[in-house]
């Protein structure tokens, strides 16, 4: 096929490996998708008053009817001529013979009001031939069968609604490209206009591909992850003006994916697919994309971080994207770079963004070459909003789904400075500040003392930076509380010896460490920890998962192993769960971490040490409603049955 000169082709490289070969920077990236794209007609559809929330208007709408339609009564009382009460006054009452008549909201009256008669109308009534002005009920008395005295005179027009005095028959109502929400539907129902043309929604086909992604709902099996791209992109496009078509997650099958492809892009305006774009020998997707339709890729590869391997093609007209397979980067690349482009084929205006000042609290390591976003949660500190990095990286789902939006390390940096005050794009246009924050250690007893505090309608933020993180934040100010389990080495003691000038302890609760194995495991079940770390270390076929240098945990297993290095050791991961997993799926047979966790992995424990799960309160945030309403929290009766039932020990 013959490509534009702005579609790089891809050179097998390696055994089945393709290259991208020219990165293309963000902006140049965007520029050469949106004049592939645009300008385009915006195709219109009639769409119904009751499902018109959220569309774009397609042309100009002028209003066809005056509103009101009637000269109309503002209250409940009596039409009259104006100049038959000119003279009406307390001492002086005008006496009206009435009609008879009674004009109710919705009747057209029949008599005309002749000079010195009054007839009975209610508010909203249409105003009767002969009247200009209505007189209130309250000033007015009856005088007799058939007639009403007036004590006060009244203004031509007096409590009248003239016609049209609304919106006039003809006025410019809405312009063509208004997104319709609840008050621009009054004015249309107003007018009577029951359906109108609006831009057409896109729509939008969305695949996701990989051998290992299962649908939400369905068994996870061995090796499998849930298909999280799917329904987070399904929902970005419904957000941003989009119909998603959802068709599944698609195996890394060359023949059957192309079919696929061609048969969703056939009945779509626009094509997602995700994962598949980098250089795996089974990223297949992009081969298909350039068989599709011209001019094909327009970049594939772009200076973005997260989003490297963004995969930007237009194919006869219609955009065709894949994003990247991590969460993160799929998410993200989704909101910069696709979302201007469904918005402007949507007919809706660019999404409006809100930045605010946050100060970095820690140096941010950025790789250079790429332009970085990175995804930060906001805290509120004396000083002002402090930025912290959600990081768990691209491949992770939280980094975008708990930030509250994100900043920008410039391409040519290699870091952004501790204490950069940085523009921080809000997700939302409205910030939330929580009002409790808790940064340091995460533990899922924290969840159970959050609890009544939730319900009772405070907001908290947790960050989980560790223990040495959470005490180095609340040193700077930056949050109310650091949970910590931190054993001093020399004395065996936890916590205590960390706390400096302006923190205090407040105790949390135990966490029983043990050996966990697989139920069942001879080498384990039944043994004491002697027994049993002997029996692990007399077998070589037997493999420990290790912790990570600095955790707790670590100081446990090394006193546990007195020097000894059993193959495993080396495998350090940074979490409880993570060495319950590795036991749990027969990548290891043995490690160390909390009773909680063992239990709900369904796996064996052996009984070693308690830790001390604790919390460095900042002191002169202790009076502020929130940490109040924690520390109650955490002494009330049913905090701590909580904990308890979930395998903790309260302090
Ligand atoms: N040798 C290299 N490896 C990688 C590079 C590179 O330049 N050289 N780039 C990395 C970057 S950056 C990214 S981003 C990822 C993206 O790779 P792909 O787009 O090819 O995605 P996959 O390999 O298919 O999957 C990556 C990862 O994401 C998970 N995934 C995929 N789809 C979904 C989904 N729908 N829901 C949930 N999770 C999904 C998948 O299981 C993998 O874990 O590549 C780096 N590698
Ligand atoms: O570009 Mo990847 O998206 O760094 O994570």
């Amino acid at each position: 096929m013959t490509r534009s000169a702005s579609s790089p082709p891809h050179p097998p490289h390696g055994a089945g490996q393709e290259q991208f070969l020219t990165i293309l920077s963000r902006e140049e990236a965007l520029a050469r998708f949106q004049s592939a794209l645009f300008p385009r007609p915006i195709p219109s559809e009639e769409r119904s008053l009751s499902e018109a929330l959220g569309a774009a208007l397609a042309d100009d709408i002028a209003a066809i009817i005056d509103v009101p339609p009637f000269d109309r009564s503002n209250v409940d009382g009596f039409a009259v001529r104006s100049a038959d009460i000119a003279a009406a006054s307390q001492a002086v009452p005008t006496q009206l013979r009435l009609t008879g008549e009674t004009i109710h909201c919705g009747t057209a009256p029949a008599r005309t009001i002749e000079a010195g008669l009054a007839t009975v109308i209610a508010t909203g009534g249409p105003l009767p031939r002969g009247a200009d002005a209505v007189v209130m009920v309250e000033h007015t008395q009856p005088a007799g069968d058939g007639a009403i005295e007036v004590r006060r005179s009244a203004a031509p027009g007096q409590l009248v609604s003239y016609a049209g005095s609304d919106i006039a028959r003809g006025e410019m109502l809405l312009r063509a490209g208004t997104v319709l929400g609840s008050r621009e539907i009054g004015m249309l129902a107003a007018c009577g206009i029951a359906s109108m043309n609006v831009a057409r929604k896109p729509r939008v086909a969305v695949l996701s591909t990989g051998d290992e992604l299962v649908q939400p709902g369905e068994a996870l099996r061995p090796a499998a992850v849930y298909d999280t791209n799917g329904a987070i992109v399904s929902a970005a496009i419904a957000e941003n003006g989009g119909e998603p078509v959802f068709h599944g997650a698609f195996a890394d099958d060359e023949a059957r994916l192309e079919k696929a492809m061609r048969a969703a892009l056939a009945a779509a305006d626009m094509l997602i697919l995700s994962g598949g774009t980098s250089k795996g020998a089974g990223d297949v997707s992009h081969r298909i994309i350039a068989r599709l339709g011209e001019p094909g890729i327009i970049a594939h590869g772009v200076a973005l971080k997260p989003g490297k391997p963004l995969c930007l093609a237009v194919c006869d007209g219609k955009p065709v994207i894949i994003l990247p397979g991590f969460p993160t980067s799929a998410m993200f690349t989704f909101h910069d770079m696709i979302v201007p482009v469904l918005r402007r084929m949507a007919g809706l205006p660019p999404r409006t963004e809100t930045l605010v000042k946050a100060r970095v609290p820690l140096r941010i390591p950025s790789e250079r070459g790429r332009a970085e976003f990175v995804m930060v949660s906001l805290v509120e500190a004396e000083s002002g909003l402090i930025a912290y990095p959600t990081g768990k990286g691209s491949g992770a789902i939280t980094s975008f789904a708990q930030a509250d939006g994100f900043l920008r390390i410039d391409a040519l940096a290699d870091h952004l400075p501790a204490g950069t005050q940085a523009d921080v794009t809000l997700f939302s246009p409205h910030l939330r500040v929580p009002d409790l924050v808790i940064i340091g250690s995460h533990c899922t007893g924290l969840d159970l003392v959050l609890e009544p505090l939730a319900r009772a309608g405070l907001t908290t933020r947790t960050l989980a930076v560790g223990s040495l993180g959470g005490l180095a934040a609340a040193k700077r100010g930056e949050s109310d509380l650091a949970p910590i389990h931190l054993l001093d080495e020399a004395s065996g003691t936890y916590n205590t010896h960390y706390l400096t000038d302006g923190l205090e302890l407040v105790p949390g609760w135990r966490r029983m460490q043990g050996i966990v194995f697989r139920r069942g495991d001879a080498r384990f079940e039944g043994k004491s920890i002697e027994d049993a770390v002997a029996a692990a270390l007399a077998d070589p076929a037997c493999l420990m998962v290790n912790r990570n240098q600095g955790a707790g945990t670590r100081i446990l297993i090394d006193r546990l192993l007195a020097g000894a290095r059993p193959d495993g050791y080396w495998n350090q991961p940074r979490s409880h769960n993570a060495v319950a997993a590795a036991v749990a799926q027969k990548r290891a047979d043995w490690g160390v971490t909390i009773a909680p966790v063992a239990h709900a992995a369904g796996l064996g424990f052996i009984p070693l040490a308690e830790e001390h799960y604790d919390f460095a309160l900042v002191s002169v945030r202790k009076d502020r409603p929130a940490v109040q309403a924690f520390l109650r929290a955490l002494q009330s009766a049913e905090s701590r049955a909580a904990l308890e039932k979930a395998g903790f020990r309260p302090a």
